[in-house]
């Protein structure tokens, strides 16, 4: 675990932005075993198109110096020669070929596995986590931060492993054929090797703006796209288009200074390697008079400089990317580090028995991670089969006291009992079974009827489908859709109303068949002949069942076994809906004023 997880603000997802690089790499290896597999045959491989390279200036410098002898060329040491050469160079090719396709297999695999972990984590994530950090950013730590950590590790770790070792590799053939002539090479590539550090810090800040502009880009496009009806509802296309063209300046001039600094290091890695073969012609021209080299290893030297200006030139982009694809990798990791609070006890965890659910919720008290308390002190004992209608003035806590009892949340304080067992001991399979929550608005997935209904059974039947349908009364609204189960709903549902999209969410819920529904009724209002059919499909449902609801709606308070009233995050009446409306308090305010709507 990542060594910010214990300063983790409570409710947010771990940046890791604090793990250092060696640290990232050793924890991303353990997440992604797949990355370490065989990583020694590949380093071996790296060893070989590294040796290859250097191979063939020696073969050079050999040919020149001894198959070119005063008695006339050895032709027989110079086949001998050129065909090590060829050797070499195909050597070096089927390494490289090798050694890259094993690499991008091994890195791919580890990275899928890396994607998977990460995708179920965001699952077990508890939802509060999940609404603090932004989902856009969620998401993209699970692609394109894993694309950062892939492109790096196929494309510029393996040349980075390769360029440090064709550097050293060189240097020591170098410093064998002249010492002084490889302080030459050196001294002419000292000031872009020392300045390396300096690029890549200015490529980083550049390529930071260039990233925040991308998503200021995103955001600005997103924004009247998502947004389209509210924009042309109040005509301010303007304003918007204006955002987007000032957003696509910005990234325009970012990019422009980020890619600057590249051409500029990559010119001068070929100003070095022209400065360095010329100095070692002249330097190596006037020690071969002084007899100290010979002619093959002046030429040699030349070949040699050659394998230091590719490394040089992309040495500040590949330093830049190894810190992009280490910030990736820290992030997904720090997914992967926010620990899942809502532990699922799993096959060790209580199942309920089927049959309508004893609720209780003792001492409970709950605040959102560095907010105030919500919930107080709420005690609250619901007899099986029982019908409740919670209610209360916006944000007295009522939608809160809905994820504690499906467990969407655990509470601050106490405990929530179903059938007397903690919620916290009950499997989590188990709860889903048995418990339904069914949201204000039923999320809706871009496909058909069916599909959508089917999340409450995966697998259902047709015939399945039509028979809740038939028990909700709700057939004759799906035979009249123009193509029953199989409309399509559009994006989110909104090629439904919104109370059709609330009868598919009532059908949805009947197929999961649940002993506890807990229901957040919709505050959108329907016509009367959708509300009635509404009305019928949630009495149907809730039949013998234990049912919360929270009411909005006169008529379900009205209808409820007791109501219960909350007020600032706690419990302050209940009853049944005449004997409150006599006692006044809260509730007869409530009910004042549904009636002042309605009356
Ligand atoms: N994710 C959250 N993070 C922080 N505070 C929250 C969060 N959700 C709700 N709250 C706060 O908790 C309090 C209770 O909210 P809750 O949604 O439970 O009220 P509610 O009674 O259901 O309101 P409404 O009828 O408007 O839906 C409010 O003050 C709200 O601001």
């Amino acid at each position: 675990m990542s060594t910010t997880t214990s300063e983790r603000v409570a409710g947010t997802v771990d940046t890791g932005e604090e793990l250092p690089a060696l640290q990232t790499i050793r924890r991303g290896m353990e997440i992604s075993p797949e990355l370490r597999q065989g990583l020694g045959v590949t380093l071996l491989l790296a060893l070989v198109a590294t040796i290859g390279q250097v191979v063939v200036p020696i073969t050079i410098q050999q040919t020149l110096d001894h198959g070119l002898g005063p008695a006339g060329p050895d032709t027989g040491f110079m086949v001998r020669m050129g065909l090590l050469a060829a050797v070499a160079i195909l050597a070096t090719g089927v390494a490289s070929y090798v050694m890259t396709t094993r690499l991008f297999t091994q890195a791919e695999r580890g990275l899928a596995t890396l994607r998977i972990k990460a995708f179920r984590h965001v699952h077990d994530l508890p939802l509060l986590t999940q609404n603090t950090e932004r989902r856009g950013a969620l998401v993209s730590r699970v692609t394109s931060d894993v694309d950062q950590v892939s492109q790096f590790l196929v494309f510029g770790g393996i040349f980075a492993i390769v360029s440090i070792g064709q550097i050293i590799v060189a240097t020591v053939i170098m410093l064998v054929y002249s010492w002084q002539l490889c302080l030459v090479v050196w001294l002419c590539f000292a000031p872009l090797f020392l300045s390396l550090r300096w690029f890549q810090q200015r490529l980083s800040d550049a390529y930071g703006t260039v990233r925040r502009q991308v998503g200021a880009l995103l955001s600005a496009i997103a924004e009247p796209v998502v947004g389209a009806t509210v924009v042309r509802a109040y005509a301010v296309q303007d304003r918007t288009q204006q955002r987007i063209d000032d957003a696509i300046a910005a990234h325009q001039s970012a990019s422009t200074k980020a890619q600057g600094f590249t051409a500029f290091s990559f010119s001068l890695g070929g100003l070095s390697g022209g400065l360095a073969n010329a100095g070692v012609l002249i330097v190596g021209i006037w020690l071969g008079f002084a007899d100290q080299i010979s002619a093959g290893e002046v030429i040699a030297f030349a070949f040699l400089v050659t394998l230091f200006v590719m490394p040089v030139q992309m040495g500040t982009q590949i330093l830049t990317d190894a810190q992009n694809a280490l910030a990736g990798w820290r992030r997904v990791i720090g997914i992967l580090d926010t620990p899942a609070e809502l532990v699922d006890p799993g096959a060790d965890g209580a199942v309920l028995p089927r049959g309508p659910i004893a609720v209780e919720f003792r001492d409970v008290g709950f605040a959102y991670p560095g907010g105030p308390p919500v919930l107080r002190d709420i005690d609250l004992a619901i007899a099986p089969g029982t019908r409740v209608a919670v209610v209360g003035e916006t944000g007295s806590g009522k939608s809160t006291l809905a994820k504690l009892l499906t467990r969407l949340m655990d509470p601050t304080d106490g405990s929530v009992l179903l059938d007397d067992v903690d919620v916290r001991q009950i499997s989590n399979a188990s709860l889903r079974r048995s418990v339904v929550l069914v949201p204000q608005e039923g999320f809706l997935i871009d496909a058909t009827i069916r599909e959508n209904a089917r999340w409450g059974r995966l697998g259902a039947t047709d015939s399945e489908i039509r028979e809740s349908a038939i028990e909700l009364g709700l057939v004759d609204w799906l035979d009249g859709l123009p193509h029953g189960l199989d409309t399509v709903v559009g994006q989110r549902g909104e090629s439904l109303s919104a109370g059709e999209r609330q009868l598919v969410a009532l059908l949805r819920a009947h197929l999961v068949d649940p002993d506890l529904l807990v229901l957040d009724e919709a505050t959108s209002a329907v016509d009367p002949q959708l509300e009635m059919r509404m009305a019928r499909a949630l009495e149907r449902l809730m039949s013998g069942r234990t049912s919360v609801t929270i009411a909005h709606r006169l008529s379900t308070a009205e209808n409820a076994d007791e109501v219960v009233v909350v007020d600032r995050g706690r419990i302050v009446q209940r009853g049944r809906h005449q004997d409150l409306v006599a006692e006044g308090g809260v509730y007869g305010n409530l009910h004042a004023s549904w009636v002042a709507q309605h009356g």
